[in-house]
């Protein structure tokens, strides 16, 4: 099925924040994460911008394949923010095509392509040198729709009882559900 944006997805253009403070993606409460802005974009798409830095190599001056990779996951689920859906990564695949120094904006976009059931599809590239760059790194992924109790009844005791009782994270993880 081609995926629909969701009548109440942010505007294009708008910047959509961190889902969770300390998640390693997007949070703003991690010293060495990624520390990755996404901003909605048109149809079922997004775009986002991460400066490789120190903390992220493999190999001197460049960046760990692993942490790229984590960036194209974040990207890739940050889509959930237009489907209003709470969704993990089931399958992640990744291609990496060019080197990425320390130092470099890594500029991504990532789309949804189908959604069948639970099963949402998508796709991602991440590009060096600007928006319009050589393509780095891209990957196609597979995010399985879940409830909010798969945190819930998963996640750490002490994290989701902090998550829990802060009013602006039960906020945001409602912004994600289509029955809050
Ligand atoms: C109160 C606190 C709340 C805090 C939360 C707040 C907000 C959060 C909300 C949203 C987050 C927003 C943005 C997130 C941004 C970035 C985050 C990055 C995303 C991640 O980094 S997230 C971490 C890594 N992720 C995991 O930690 C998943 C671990 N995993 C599992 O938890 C289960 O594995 C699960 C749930 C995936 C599936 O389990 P399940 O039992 O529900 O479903 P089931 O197995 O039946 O699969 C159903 C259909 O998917 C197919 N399928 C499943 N897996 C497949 C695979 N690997 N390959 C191919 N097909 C697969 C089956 O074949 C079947 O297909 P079919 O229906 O056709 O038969």
């Amino acid at each position: 099925m081609q995926p629909v944006r969701h009548p109440d997805a942010p505007a294009p253009g708008e910047l959509l924040g961190a889902h969770y403070g300390e998640c390693f993606g997007c949070g703003g409460d991690q010293p060495h994460g990624l520390h990755l802005e996404a901003r909605a974009g048109d149809g079922v798409g997004i775009t986002a911008e991460f400066t490789v830095r120190r903390a992220h190599q493999g190999a001197p001056g460049l960046a760990h394949g692993g942490v790229l990779t984590s960036a194209l996951d974040e990207t890739l689920g940050s889509l959930n923010w237009l489907l209003r859906t709470i969704a993990v990564t089931g399958r992640l695949e990744t291609d990496f095509v060019r080197p990425v120094p320390v130092g470099t904006v890594l500029h991504l976009e990532a789309r949804v392509t189908a959604v069948a059931g639970r099963k949402i599809y998508s796709t991602a590239t991440g590009r060096i040198g600007g928006p319009e760059g050589p393509v780095a790194v891209r990957a196609d992924a597979l995010f399985i729709e879940v409830k909010v109790d798969h945190f819930i009844d998963n996640g750490r005791p002490e994290e989701i009882r902090a998550a829990m009782s802060d009013p602006d994270q039960v906020r945001r993880a409602r912004a994600f559900e289509v029955n809050p």
